[in-house]
Parts: C-alpha cells; structure tokens; sequence
C-alpha cells in the first residue's frame, strides 16, 4: 500500500557526540560513549520513531561518522537520500566535558568540532538538486533551529531560502535552541537572526532559559506578544509548558520522571509536538504527546530510544 501520511522534513547539522564514561577533566577522560546528536536530528529519529514519515537535508563528510549518523537514521526509519556527502569536509563532532558538583549531580559542558563541517557548507543550492528538493516539495512541514544559521553566513544563506519559499500549505517549525558558543562575538547579531526566524515561523518552541536570554523575558506571554505571527507558539520549561495556539493559550505539566539525561528532551518534545499536529491532534493533545516523547529522552541514556 503506498504511503499516503504527511511528510516531515528536517534541515540542520548531524553530529556524533562523545560522552566520557566518568566524569572529570578531559584530558583524563580515557573511554567514550559515542552517539548521534544535532538538535534537528534527534527530532528527526523522534518523529519517526513516533510513526510520522520524516527526512533529513543535511550534508555529513565522507568518512566513518558521516557513516555512522546515515546508518542512524536509517536504523530509526528517517530517510536520509536528502544529505549530501562532502569529499572535502569532515562530519561535525561535539564532546561533552562531565564535572560532579558536591551533591553529587552531573553537569556537562559542551565543546563543538564542527567548524568547517560538511554540515556547514549547507547553502540555498543544497535544496537544489534532487532528492532533497523533491523531499521539501513534498513536506507538510520543515523543522529547523536556531542553530543552522549560526554555522556560516551559507548556512543563514540556506536557512533563509527555506524560510522565504512558497509555503503552498507547508507549516515551517523553527526551535530557538540558542547556542552561544556558536555565536561568540557576535551575540546581538544572533539574538537579532533568530528573532527574525522566530518571526518568520509557524510553530516556534523556546525554553526558559533561551527565552530570557534571546529575547530578555521568560514570560510566556511577553514571548507571545513579541511573536504574535506564529501560529504555534510553545514555551517549555523543565515543568511543563505554556502554549498559544492563535489566541488559545494552554498550560500543561510535564511527566515527573526520573531523569537520567536532559539533553535532547527538547528535541524530543518538539517532536512530539509536531507529530501531534501532523496527526490532526487537538492543542492539548498534541502537548501530552510533546511531554510523553520527552520523557522517553529523559529515561534513556544516549542511544536514542525515542
Ligand atoms: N526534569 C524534567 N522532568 C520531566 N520532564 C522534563 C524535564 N526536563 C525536561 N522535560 C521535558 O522536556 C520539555 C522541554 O524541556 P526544556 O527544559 O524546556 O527543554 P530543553 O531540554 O531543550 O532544555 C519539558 O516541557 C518536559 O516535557
Ligand atoms: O548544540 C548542538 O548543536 C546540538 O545540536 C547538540 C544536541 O544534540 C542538542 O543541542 C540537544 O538539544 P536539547 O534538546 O535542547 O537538549
């Protein structure tokens, strides 16, 4: 039986992440777990897993990890005939530097090698050529981030090809995801870019903490007087959160679980989200299913289970 359900398309950058196995300075750090990462990614292997069928457009280099993230994805259902391989640029990498604070809980600090990633030549030509133009000529919905532009002015370049396409029906999900180290130097210029996405967007998601420190509130309300265009306006907290469709405004609490990882429960919340509304799913609905997809990132450890 052909497949006839929505399409979801993801653009952004594919990293493979290292974790140390314990914590400590890196340079005692001796084994390391390694998995896929990329904010746009995980949502990707979430949205599937979740039973909508999802792509990737991206670009990885032509060696073992740009490998290991394709076959990633294919293990979880994504299609990936959307990445291009890059003969001249290595795939970007991020490892994570574990510290122990006195009560015992674990804090990470992220370090990124992925400057003059593969993922970082992305350009307005990437969505050219086939399949990856076909893959967005047929999408419902592409979900991108705050990230993608902060790679390379080809990157913003591409990011704003996307934005400024005819819709023709296609909803554009964008997530703040603030990355400030991505942005070092020129923090008002970013603030100023993805406010402009944020703008630009039909589903917007932003945490607390990026909220106050992109747009100076972490009111949900003055968010959404700040971006009254999107349809969709999500802002999460590590409690629930606070959501605007049109006019409708939604509380929802989140699951209380016990976290074994944080990262990329966003990831997994917007993909939750986004399968709800691809699904026809009400606000509410779409919400617990953003809480309850969330929370599978929560209790798992880096090998994606969602
Ligand atoms: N400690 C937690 N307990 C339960 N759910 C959580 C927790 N942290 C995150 N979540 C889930 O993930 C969603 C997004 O969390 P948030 O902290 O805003 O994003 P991010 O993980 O991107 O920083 C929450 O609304 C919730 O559904
Ligand atoms: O920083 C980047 O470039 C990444 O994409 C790395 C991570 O995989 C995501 O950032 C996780 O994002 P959260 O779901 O918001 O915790």
């Amino acid at each position: 039986m052909p497949d006839t359900s929505a399409l979801a398309v993801c653009v952004g950058e594919g990293l493979v992440s290292f974790v140390p196995a314990t914590a400590g300075p890196l340079e005692e750090a001796r084994t390391f777990h390694r998995s896929l990462a990329g904010a746009e990614w995980n949502t990707a292997i979430a949205l599937a897993s979740a039973g909508i069928r999802t792509a990737v457009v991206s670009r990885v280099g032509d060696d073992g990890f740009g490998r290991f993230l394709t076959a990633e994805l294919r293990q979880h259902g994504v299609d990936g005939r959307g990445i291009e391989i890059d003969p001249d640029a290595p795939t970007g990498l991020y490892v994570k530097e574990l510290s122990s604070g006195p009560d015992g809980s674990i804090d990470g600090t992220m370090h990124y090698y992925r400057s003059g990633s593969a993922a970082s030549a992305m350009s307005p030509d990437t969505f050219e050529s086939s399949p990856a133009s076909d893959l967005l000529a047929e999408s419902a919905l592409v979900h991108t981030s705050g990230i993608t532009p902060a790679l390379s002015d080809s990157t913003r370049a591409a990011q704003d090809a996307l934005f400024d396409a005819p819709r023709e029906g296609r909803l554009i999900s964008f997530d703040v995801n603030w990355r400030p180290a991505l942005w070092r130097g020129r923090e008002d210029e970013g603030r100023a870019v993805i406010a402009s996405y944020a703008r630009r967007a039909d589903i917007v998601f932003c945490t607390q903490p990026d909220a106050e420190a992109v747009f100076g509130t972490a009111d949900p309300d003055r968010l959404r007087e700040l971006f009254p265009e999107a349809r969709y306006l999500i802002a999460t907290s590590r409690s629930g959160a606070v959501s605007f469709d049109g006019s409708e405004r939604t509380e929802s609490e989140a699951l209380d679980v016990p976290v074994v990882e944080s990262i990329g429960a966003g990831d997994a919340f917007a993909a939750g989200f986004l399968a709800g509304i691809l699904t026809g799913l009400s606000l509410t609905g779409s919400l617990a299913r953003a809480h309850r997809i969330a929370t599978r990132a929560l209790i798992s450890t880096r090998d994606h289970v969602v």
